[in-house]
């Protein structure tokens, strides 16, 4: 065992947590106790985590560790059955209704299975990461969009390098391409929190590393709280603040990325892992 090993219920966050990057104000999404059973099997056993504003930080740990599943409970894809989640302040599990939606529009997600519209342009698909937040009278046809949501569109285009692609469909364009029209609709939606869920695993390194650079650069540059799922801990070691390893359903790591060790990526990776429920 190394020294950034914690056991499950001593989960070692104090590194992350007292970095100067983050503000003095909270985290900006809190998960805590948080546990989602499927068919009386549990996934997740008591998950808990912080992410700041300015930080990148990546969720680790093999095939059906609960990674995908932490982050559907924080979209409301999800049912926890049990814990709380507060994001951008907002306790969710006490809001209903447009409430919810409201306070839920301060996250955005990046998932590579959640796709865009194909048939739609890149301009229109951003553009409708706008309509989140300005409410169900807004959501309008492409035609009829505000002038100043598509100018807004075409700045988080050209952010992401993908202005000269705007008035393309977005079926046409390469994966890469795809995941870099889905951070700019999360820069449209004025997310606080963007969720990324495996958003580099069908791309090819040059396109992920530009992938992961451009949701760093949201972090560090924009004071986003971002969490990314990834399979490759190179990638979080290159790019992230901070990783949670998560071992059938629970956390045995959170710190900075320094401390992924070859031990502890074994661990993570065993294939004799036993079995979470
Ligand atoms: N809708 C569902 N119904 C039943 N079981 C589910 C459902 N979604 C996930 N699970 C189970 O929950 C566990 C955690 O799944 P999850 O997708 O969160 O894992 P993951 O760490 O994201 O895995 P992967 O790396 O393969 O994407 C798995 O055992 C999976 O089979």
């Amino acid at each position: 065992m190394t020294a950034a090993r914690t056991s499950p219920d001593r989960v070692d966050t104090q590194p992350a947590d007292t970095r100067p990057a983050a503000p003095a104000d909270g985290p900006l999404l809190e998960v805590a106790g948080l546990t989602k059973r499927f068919s009386g099997r549990t996934v997740l056993d008591g998950v808990d985590f912080r992410v700041h504003a300015g930080e990148l930080v990546a969720f680790l740990g093999a095939n059906g560790s609960g990674k995908s599943t932490t982050l559907k409970c924080v979209m409301g894809l999800a049912e926890p059955d049990g814990g709380s989640i507060t994001l951008a302040g907002a306790d969710l599990g006490s809001l209903r209704g447009r409430s919810l939606v409201r306070a839920r529009s301060q996250a955005a997600m990046v998932f590579q299975k959640i796709h865009l519209v194909p048939r739609r342009t890149a301009l229109e698909n951003v553009c409708a990461g706008g309509l989140a937040r300005l409410g169900p009278a807004r959501s309008l046809a492409p035609a009829l969009f505000p002038r100043d949501l598509k100018e807004e569109a075409m700045a988080a285009l050209d952010r992401v390098g993908m202005a000269d692609r705007a008035l393309e469909r977005v079926g046409r364009l390469s994966g890469g391409q795809q995941q870099r029209v889905a951070v700019a609709r999360a820069l449209c939606q004025r997310a606080r929190v963007v969720l990324a869920d495996e958003p580099v695993s069908a791309l090819d390194p040059h396109a992920a590393e530009q992938v992961m650079g451009l949701l760093g650069e949201l972090a560090h540059n924009e004071n986003l709280a971002v969490a990314a799922v990834l399979h490759q801990p190179d990638l979080a070691l290159r790019h992230a603040d901070r990783a949670i390893g998560l071992l059938n359903g629970r956390i045995i790591f959170n710190g900075p990325v320094g401390g992924l060790t070859t031990d502890l990526q074994d661990t993570l990776y065993s294939p004799d892992r036993g079995d979470a429920s």
